[in-house]
């Protein structure tokens, strides 16, 4: 596939398969076009040149809603309504209660709505601002897993949460029925080192795919950004600021621990 933006490409002859089942990583430094690939997937974009497929079928060929109910895309910035929890988990689909404990139970955040004084019922505030960024990208999240998607696209859509509760999350994704596939754009070297497969874009290319053992050894690329995450303050965007890998190679923002995540609520 290649994609542009106002007449400027940004992808060329990109050609990346997602077996089912698998947890795939998008590695890659700011600009190369991860976010372009990942909005892709989903199709809400299509490319200008190439096709997605999805089970062999051509994407642009299926019915209506039907790529809305197979695939789920969860951004970095939770976009979360005045509304309740229940309201913004479910926004508008018909599910019982039970759908959405479990959902919020996958997206490990089950336990803070079951804090808030009217749980389900709570209001979360314009923007959802009566959450800490974490716990929006985690209702955020849940909204997306209520659909049970087959297709799961997270672009870095849990940078402001702890990066432990980050793991803990994909591992789970990992390993349930529903979503099958997950891909992951990914900052943190923990959160790549779960991915079944790697792929590493630059400039708009896949340049290289593999395991992330694989990848170490032939990327020079690749090894240079993982190293820069696990040793450097690699500036990036988050919610509340700017985030920093740590030398654990675990993103930070400012505050943003998980003391910091949970209290907001408290
Ligand atoms: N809506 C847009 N209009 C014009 N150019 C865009 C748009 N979105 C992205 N771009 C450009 O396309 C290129 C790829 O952007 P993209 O967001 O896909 O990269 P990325 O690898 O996800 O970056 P980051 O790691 O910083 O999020 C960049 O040069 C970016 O400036």
């Amino acid at each position: 596939m290649s994609y542009a933006y106002n007449g400027s490409d940004v992808l060329h002859d990109v050609t990346l398969s997602t077996g089912v089942g698998s947890t795939v990583a998008v590695v890659g430094p700011t600009g190369s076009g991860k976010s372009t690939l990942a909005t892709l997937m989903v199709r809400l974009i299509d490319p200008d040149r190439g096709d997605v497929l999805m089970n062999g079928m051509n994407a642009r060929h299926l019915r209506p809603g039907e790529v809305a109910s197979a695939v789920a895309f969860v951004p970095q910035e939770a976009l979360l309504f005045d509304d309740t929890v229940r309201g913004n988990v479910l926004l508008g689909l018909d599910r019982e209660d039970a759908a959405v404990w479990e959902a919020l139970e996958a997206a490990d955040v089950a336990h803070v709505v079951r804090e808030l004084p009217d749980a389900l019922d709570a209001q979360v505030g314009e923007r959802g601002a009566n959450l800490s960024g974490g716990q929006r990208q985690r209702i955020a999240l849940a909204r997306a897993l209520v659909r049970r998607p087959r297709l799961l696209v997270l672009d870095d859509a849990t940078s402001s949460v702890d990066p432990e509760v980050e793991s803990r999350i994909l591992n789970r994704l990992r390993t349930s029925e529903l979503p099958s596939t997950v891909v992951v754009v990914a900052y943190r070297r923990a959160t790549i080192a779960l991915a079944d497969h790697i792929v590493y874009v630059d400039r708009g290319r896949v340049a290289e795919a593999g395991s992330h053992a694989e990848l170490l050894d032939r990327c020079t690329g690749y090894r240079s950004l993982v190293t820069a995450y696990e040793g450097g303050r690699t500036g990036r965007r988050t919610e509340g600021g700017v985030a920093a890998e740590d030398t654990n190679g675990d993103a930070r923002s400012g505050a943003s621990t998980a003391e910091a995540d949970e209290g907001r609520t408290a």
